[in-house]
């Protein structure tokens, strides 16, 4: 299974201070060295992380193939454009949110989807849509004619986030998951299987399928054993260990679970 390692937080951290460390290019060969299969960054319409100038001089830069991810907004899509990613991942976006919420409403942002679509393929650039596992969803990102969907693992790390780790101990627990640890299982389970079906679906459909959000070296185990899903895009998880392993440590460590 492939590795698309998203370095969005490295620019966290820059961002912080507002100065020019620590660079995100410079993870560029990092990452390559620990086996990686791509870089992912995420250009946002608020700019919090990666800035304009960071995309483009890591896709100028990088020996790996990048995945920009980015809203339906048609300023931004021009950018994108410019720049010629290899893939641009269609994501949703609210100003105010942490992170990302949820996959992209594609049924009811269809025409402005479609638009940013035509542009993208005109431009040479391949089109994943970041979306919830839903087979209604599926069909219509199949219509669509993209290369790629991208399963919003969101939900299902959540849950197992509130079952397995101290979250629901913390001030960040996740309100909406309160439940037993018997309902938490079951539901850990239900996802799991919504995530496998709609990776299956996606495939008989002829479209190449990627997952992510969320995923860390515990809860992965259960992802990899997804055959239909040949890539993870994961960042955040792999970012927080190399505060204490070191990035070249940290990547490896997740490819070496991916094999
Ligand atoms: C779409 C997705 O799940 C992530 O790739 C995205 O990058 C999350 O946004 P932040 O990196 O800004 O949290
Ligand atoms: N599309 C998912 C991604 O790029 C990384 O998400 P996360 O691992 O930072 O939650």
């Amino acid at each position: 299974m492939k590795l698309g390692v998203n370095i969005d937080h490295i620019a966290v951290l820059r961002e912080a201070r507002k100065i020019n460390d620590p660079d995100p290019v410079e993870a560029l060969g990092i990452v390559k060295r620990a086996g990686a299969d791509q870089i992912t960054i995420h250009l946002r319409e608020d700019r919090r992380h990666i800035h304009d100038e960071d995309a483009k001089r890591i896709v100028e830069q990088s020996s790996l193939p990048v995945n920009l991810e980015c809203s339906i907004d048609k300023d931004i899509i021009e950018i994108i454009c410019d720049l010629k990613p290899h893939r641009a991942t269609l994501v949703p976006e609210r100003r105010e949110e942490v992170t990302t919420e949820g996959g992209l409403d594609i049924i009811s942002y269809a025409d402005r989807t479609q638009e940013a679509i035509e542009k993208l393929h005109k431009n040479e650039i391949e089109v994943s849509l970041f979306i919830d596992p839903d087979i209604e969803i599926i069909k219509q990102a199949s219509n669509m004619k993209v290369e790629w969907i991208e399963l919003h693992t969101g939900t299902y790390a959540n849950i197992y986030a509130m079952l397995y780790s101290n979250l629901s101990h913390t001030h960040h627990s996740i309100k909406e998951l309160e439940l037993s640890r018997r309902e938490l299982h079951t539901k850990l389970q239900e996802s799991i299987k919504l995530l496998k079906d709609a990776a299956d679906y996606a495939k008989s459909l002829g479209l190449k399928v990627a997952a992510g959000h969320g995923l860390n070296y515990q809860n992965v185990e259960s992802i990899v054993e997804i055959e239909s899903i040949e890539e993870l895009n994961i960042g955040q998880s792999i970012i927080a260990r190399s505060v204490f392993t070191g990035l070249e440590a940290a990547v490896r460590e997740m490819k070496d679970i991916l094999r």
